[in-house]
């Protein structure tokens, strides 16, 4: 299947996805295009396909049918999770997977674009432009103070922050995070909200979310998609979205409409 002429405008176009698990279809002609800079919020009842969604991205899972289209130039259907995680995609799991007996410092160190494995990337000396890049990431992160502690030592909210700073340290040109709301404070969630909006427009992003108070605070001004049984039911804005008929039906409860 040939991607529309339009491709090259698209950091991400997925066109035709399908995936059945044992018999389930779980992923049913799915198009879904992303483009550079954009922050997009993936919303959808349990079941939707969101994970196997980000699975079929990242190469954790291949499709039976499909393209998923990188910079307009990779399959990434074709590649192996290594080959994509070099492209620039980087995930981050619902759960922190943190390095917890390593320091918040070594954290990013190990994730450093480029790195050299865990024993090389520890005993390797950073160089200057790596340092600023990591104190710079430190302070988007809100964990300047917290450099030398264990990371098994930070709240839950600051390893989501962490995380989403080895993403950066990765040097990811596409942010796929899974939920990073779930199991968070109210403050944590607004925080964990602010960091998203400073980082949207020079990366690009795509969020997975069921908290609408966060799906609202991220997703104000910018495109939600949503998914139900394997395809996008429906896009736009927050409201149009939220007010869709067929998504009160099948996802936000009628009762919503006028909450
Ligand atoms: N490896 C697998 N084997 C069998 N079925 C699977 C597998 N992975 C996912 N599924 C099924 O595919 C469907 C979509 O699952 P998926 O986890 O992608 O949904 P989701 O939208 O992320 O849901 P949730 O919001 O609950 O995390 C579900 O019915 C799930 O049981």
């Amino acid at each position: 299947m040939k991607i529309e002429s339009t491709q090259k405008q698209f950091l991400l176009a997925a066109e035709g996805v399908n995936k059945t698990f044992s018999g389930f279809k779980a992923i049913t002609d799915l198009n879904f295009y992303l483009d550079r800079g954009e922050l997009r919020t993936v919303i959808g009842p349990n079941g939707a396909g969101k994970t196997t969604f980000l699975d079929l991205i990242t190469g954790r899972t291949k499709p039976d049918a499909g393209k998923i289209e990188f910079e307009g130039t990779h399959d990434v259907t074709r590649m192996n999770e290594y080959q994509i995680y070099r492209l620039g995609i980087g995930r981050k799991f619902q759960t922190p997977t943190v390095y917890t007996d390593h320091s918040v410092w070594e954290n990013l160190l190990l994730s450093l674009e480029g790195s050299r494995g865990v024993w090389s990337s520890l005993f390797h000396r950073p160089s200057s432009t790596e340092r600023d890049r990591m104190d710079e990431i430190l302070k988007i992160i809100n964990l300047t103070n917290q450099r030398d502690w264990k990371a098994g030592a930070l709240a839950h909210g600051q390893k989501q922050w962490l995380e989403i700073g080895m993403l950066l340290a990765q040097n990811a040109k596409l942010l796929l995070v899974d939920e990073p709301a779930a199991g968070m404070t109210d403050i944590e969630t607004h925080k964990t909200g602010e960091l998203l909006l400073s980082l949207a427009g020079e990366h690009t992003i795509v969020v997975i979310e069921h908290d609408m108070v966060f799906v609202r605070q991220i997703a104000a001004g910018r495109k939600v998609t949503v998914l139900h049984q394997g395809s996008v039911l429906c896009e736009g804005g927050v409201d149009e979205v939220q007010n869709n008929e067929r998504v009160l039906d099948v996802y936000l409860g009628r009762k919503k409409r006028h909450a």
